[in-house]
C-alpha cells in the first residue's frame, strides 16, 4: 500500500455523544484509517445536547452544536470535527473551515408513524411532531388541519415519542434514520418538491482549524466536488437571507441531466401570516463562485416575491 506524504501520527475527531453523532464520526474514523491513519474520538457533550425542553429557535439556534467541538480543535483536544452540514453556521468562526463535505446520504424528510402510511393519510387534527420551523410551514401548506407539535431530543427519544402515543407521525430527516438502521421505520421519504429539504440536509462537513493545512490537504481526499457544491449553492441561500433556525427557509440542489445546477428555495412567515414563497433557478456550477452565486441569486428571488 502507498500513502501520499506521511501518515498524521494520531487524527483525533471530536464528536457529539448522540447515536447519530458517533455514527458519523466514526464513518470518517473508517475513511481516513483505510487511508493508513491511525484515528480516534473524542466524545463531548454540547449545549445543544444539553437543552432538551425548549424549541432550538428560542435558546440560540445552530451554533450550540458546534462550539464545544471548535474549542476542543482550538485547544488542539482534537483535530476534527465532524457535523451534520444542516447544523453548521453559514459562517464559520474566524480561524475555522469547512475542509470537506462527504458525498450525501438522502436529502429527503421522511414521515414516521405507527399507523398511518402517507400524510394523505393522517385524519383531519391529527397530531405531527416536529420542532423544525421549515418544516412546520411546508406541512402547514400541504395539511392545514393537522396540530403540529414540538418535538425535541435525539433520533431515538423522538422515536420513543412517536411510540408511546404522543403523536401520529413526526417528521426526521431520511439520512439521520437510514445512517442509524431505522429506514423501517419511513413510511414515506417526502419528495423534495412536497416538502424541500434544509440547505445540506443529509450532508456530513468536517470542520478544522484553519492554520491546520496537512489536514485540509490531507481531508480533501474524502471530499464529493459535486455534492460540496450543491451544498455551498444552498448554503448561500441561507447565508443571504440571514438564515437561522428561527427563519423557516428550505433550499435544495439537484444537478440537472445537461450539467447546470437546479436550486429551489422556499420561505414561509414563522407567524404564519403570509403565504409559502418559493423559486428555483439554474445555472452552471463549475465552482464555489458559482455555486454561490447561484444561491444568492435564489435568496434574492425569495426576496422579490416577498420572502424577509
Ligand atoms: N437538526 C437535527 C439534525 N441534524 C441532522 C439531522 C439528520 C441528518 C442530516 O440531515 O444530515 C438531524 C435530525 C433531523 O432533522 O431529523
Amino acid at each position: 500500500m502507498y500513502f501520499l506524504g506521511a501518515a498524521l501520527s494520531n487524527i483525533v475527531i471530536a464528536t457529539r455523544e448522540s447515536r447519530l453523532a458517533l455514527w458519523q464520526a466514526e464513518h470518517v474514523q473508517a475513511l481516513l484509517q483505510e487511508r493508513g491513519h491511525a484515528v480516534s474520538l473524542l466524545g463531548m457533550t454540547t449545549r445543544g445536547d444539553q437543552i432538551l425542553d425548549k424549541s432550538l429557535s428560542k435558546v440560540g439556534g445552530k451554533g450550540l452544536f458546534v462550539k464545544e467541538l471548535e474549542l476542543a480543535l482550538e485547544e488542539g483536544r482534537a483535530d476534527i470535527a465532524v457535523h451534520s452540514l444542516k447544523d453548521v453556521p453559514m459562517d464559520l468562526p474566524e480561524g475555522f473551515v469547512l475542509a470537506c463535505v462527504l458525498e450525501r446520504e438522502d436529502p429527503r424528510d421522511a414521515l414516521v408513524s405507527p399507523r398511518h402510511a402517507s400524510l394523505d393519510e393522517l385524519p383531519r387534527g391529527a397530531v405531527v411532531g416536529t420542532s423544525s420551523l421549515r418544516r412546520v410551514v411546508l406541512l402547514r401548506a400541504l395539511r392545514p388541519d393537522l396540530r403540529i407539535e414540538p418535538l425535541r431530543g435525539n433520533l431515538d427519544t423522538r422515536l420513543r415519542k412517536l411510540d408511546e402515543g404522543q403523536y401520529d407521525a413526526i417528521v426526521l430527516a431520511a439520512a439521520g434514520l437510514k445512517r442509524l438502521g431505522l429506514e423501517h421505520r419511513i413510511r414515506v421519504a417526502f419528495d423534495p418538491d412536497t416538502m424541500l429539504p434544509a440547505a445540506g440536509q443529509g450532508a456530513l462537513g468536517i470542520e478544522v482549524r484553519a492554520d491546520r493545512t496537512d489536514l485540509i490537504a490531507l481531508l480533501a481526499t474524502l471530499s464529493h466536488p459535486r455534492d460540496w457544491l450543491a451544498t455551498a449553492a444552498e448554503r448561500a441561500v441561507s447565508r443571504s437571507m440571514g438564515g437561522s433556525c428561527s427563519m423557516p427557509l428550505a433550499a435544495h440542489a439537484r444537478w440537472q441531466a445537461d450539467g447546470a445546477l437546479r436550486i429551489d428555495a422556499a420561505w414561509g412567515d414563522p407567524e404564519g401570516h403570509a403565504a409559502l414563497v418559493r423559486i428555483h433557478a439554474q445555472a452552471p456550477a463549475a465552482d464555489f463562485a458559482q455555486a454561490g452565486a447561484l444561491g444568492e441569486r435564489a435568496a434574492a428571488l425569495l426576496r422579490d416575491a416577498g420572502a424577509h
